[in-house]
Parts: C-alpha cells; sequence; structure tokens
C-alpha cells in the first residue's frame, strides 16, 4: 500500500486535498482525521504538518508527499522534487523597514528573523554573510517593529503583511516557490501510478479543448493558432469546403485563440473543460 503525506493545514492544505480528490482518491472523511485509507487504490494517506513532511518522507517511512519546495528545502531532507504541482507560488524575500537596506550586504552583524533558519544558514554560507539568524515560528513580520530583528526573511505571496508591517522587501529572491511531489529515489517507482494521475490533473487544469469550423481555404492558417499537443483533429463537414476542428489549447490563452480564429473566419467556436486526462 502506497504511504502519502498530505498537508493537514495552512496554505497547501485545501488545495492539495482537491488534487488528490480530481484525481480519483478518497481522501479524509472530515478534518479532524489524521490518517485515511482508500482501499480501492490502495493507498493510505496521512495528514501531517506541511514543515514535517519531507522529514517523513526523507526517512523512507513515508514513500511520497504534498509540500512547499522552500519547506523542503528547510528540512535538507534526503527526499527530492518529483513535480511542481502549480499550486501555492510564493518567493522567499528579505525585507525591512522602508528605506533601510539596499543591498544584502548591510546584513553582516544584524539579526535577521526568519522561520526557515535551514535555508536561510545556507544561502548567507553561500553569500558569505556572516549575520545572526533568530528563529520563529510565524507572522515574523512584527520582529523587528518587536525589537528582536532587524530585517526579516519570510514567505511573500501578495506582499500585503509586508505592508501592513510597514517592511519592504530588498536584495535577490532567495528562492521561488511552489507546492511540490516530493519522494526518495527508492520510492519513485511505487508512486508512478499517483504521479501519473497527478499529472493528468494539471493537463486536466492547464488545458481545455476547443472546437470550430473553418474554411478549408484557412485551415492550414488555423490550426497553426491551434496546434494540439500531437496534431489537431481534422474532419470534413458535411458542407463541401469547410472542416471541424478539435485540439487542446492552453486555458489561459483561450480568450485570445478564439478571437484570432473569429478574426480568420472560423465559427461555431466552443471551448471545453477537461475533467481528466492521461498524456
Ligand atoms: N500567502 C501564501 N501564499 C502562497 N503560499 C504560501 C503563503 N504562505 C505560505 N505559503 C506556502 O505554504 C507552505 C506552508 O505554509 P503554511 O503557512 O501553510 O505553513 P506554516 O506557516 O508552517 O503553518 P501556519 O501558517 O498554519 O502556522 C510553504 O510552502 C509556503 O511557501
Ligand atoms: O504576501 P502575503 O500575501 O501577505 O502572504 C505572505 C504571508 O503569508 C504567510 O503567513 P501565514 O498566514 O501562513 O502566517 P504565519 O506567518 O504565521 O505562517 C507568510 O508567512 C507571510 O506572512
Ligand atoms: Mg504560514
Amino acid at each position: 500500500m502506497l504511504r502519502v503525506a498530505v498537508p493537514n493545514k495552512g496554505m497547501l492544505a485545501e488545495t492539495a486535498n482537491e488534487m488528490l480528490q480530481e484525481a480519483g482518491y478518497r481522501g479524509r472523511r472530515d478534518a479532524k482525521e489524521l490518517n485515511a485509507i482508500d482501499p480501492k487504490n490502495d493507498v493510505e494517506f496521512f495528514y501531517l504538518r506541511p514543515r514535517d513532511i519531507a522529514t517523513y518522507v526523507g526517512s523512507g517511512v513515508l514513500d511520497v508527499g504534498i509540500t512547499g519546495r522552500d519547506l523542503l528545502l528547510d528540512a535538507a531532507s534526503p527526499a527530492i522534487e518529483i513535480r511542481s504541482l502549480d499550486f501555492g507560488d510564493s518567493t522567499f524575500r528579505f525585507a525591512g523597514p522602508a528605506g533601510a537596506f539596499a543591498d544584502v550586504h548591510e546584513l553582516e552583524g544584524k539579526r535577521v528573523a526568519t522561520s526557515y533558519t535551514g535555508l536561510l544558514e545556507r544561502w548567507f554560507a553561500e553569500h558569505r554573510i556572516d549575520a545572526t539568524l533568530v528563529k520563529l515560528d510565524g507572522a515574523v513580520e512584527s520582529a523587528i517593529r518587536l525589537g528582536v530583528a532587524d530585517a526579516v526573511a519570510d514567505v511573500v505571496s501578495t506582499g500585503a503583511t509586508l505592508r501592513k508591517a510597514g517592511l519592504e522587501v530588498f536584495g535577490p529572491v532567495i528562492l521561488e516557490s511552489t507546492a511540490v511531489l516530493i519522494s526518495t529515489p527508492a520510492k519513485e517507482q511505487a508512486a508512478k501510478t499517483l504521479l501519473g494521475r497527478l499529472d493528468g490533473v494539471l493537463v486536466a487544469r492547464r488545458y481545455a479543448i476547443i472546437d470550430y469550423d473553418i474554411a478549408n481555404e484557412h485551415l492550414e492558417e488555423a490550426t497553426k493558432i491551434t496546434p494540439g499537443f500531437q496534431s489537431p483533429t481534422v474532419s470534413p463537414l458535411r458542407e463541401p469546403g469547410w472542416s471541424a476542428v478539435r485540439s487542446m489549447v492552453p486555458t489561459g490563452d483561450v480568450n485570445q485563440l478564439m478571437d484570432a480564429l473569429h478574426d480568420l473566419g472560423a465559427r461555431a467556436i466552443f471551448v471545453t473543460a477537461l475533467q481528466a486526462a492521461r498524456m
């Protein structure tokens, strides 16, 4: 039975559980359950703190897990990232009081508060900056005002939390993070079915199906607009000189593609969401 670690709460929990459901797995019945067995798919899910998931997967007691790239790197676990899952995007940045820092080298000898000491210690070592790390559990943005740090290094998504604390980012992006599927080289093979299904969910989210009718003289140009993965399906219409085209298109481009096809003379343009896919 495949043993899978899933975030039990926090920013990644809801979407991670939704993705597994879309992939056909039966999750937990209520938010208090610590584990759940899905006998049909021969999988057991363990609901854990996202920060701890790399530790469990890295130790080999669990085969595969969903966590943040930043948390994986912070844990310095032997687990490896096997897929980016297209949600939970954030950056990991330095921030300080407005105007206080212009360059990371000004952090030399200063106190930097963070919940990601593993990640940051390595970054400072690589950049030969000698700063003092102040380890906090969360709400790191308050550390400066409360006097325990001169700067912070934290997760930034919209930047709203920083702004409310009167802070601004400085220096390079330390890390671009996203939710990831992790495993160990020894367990990757066992996780193949789960990975295939999650890839199917990613494709179903990233792509849609487009159908349209087009006069044959514009067919060549139209199929350049919608080349699909392999190649579009083209079938003759009953009306002579016209074809029906079906192709996969990136979800984010759908409206621009419809505009371009319509300008070219395509008619009856329909877009259908994908429910599931296996490529
Ligand atoms: N505002 C955000 N937007 C996007 N991703 C985020 C955001 N905040 C955190 N994350 C990501 O979510 C993951 C875990 O963060 P989360 O906040 O769930 O855990 P935590 O801080 O340990 O727990 P909690 O905040 O519940 O105490 C990390 O990978 C992080 O990059
Ligand atoms: O840039 P923003 O969109 O404002 O998001 C970033 C904030 O979100 C997270 O906080 P969370 O709510 O998880 O609280 P925590 O700091 O206690 O973990 C993160 O730690 C930042 O504080
Ligand atoms: Mg948090």
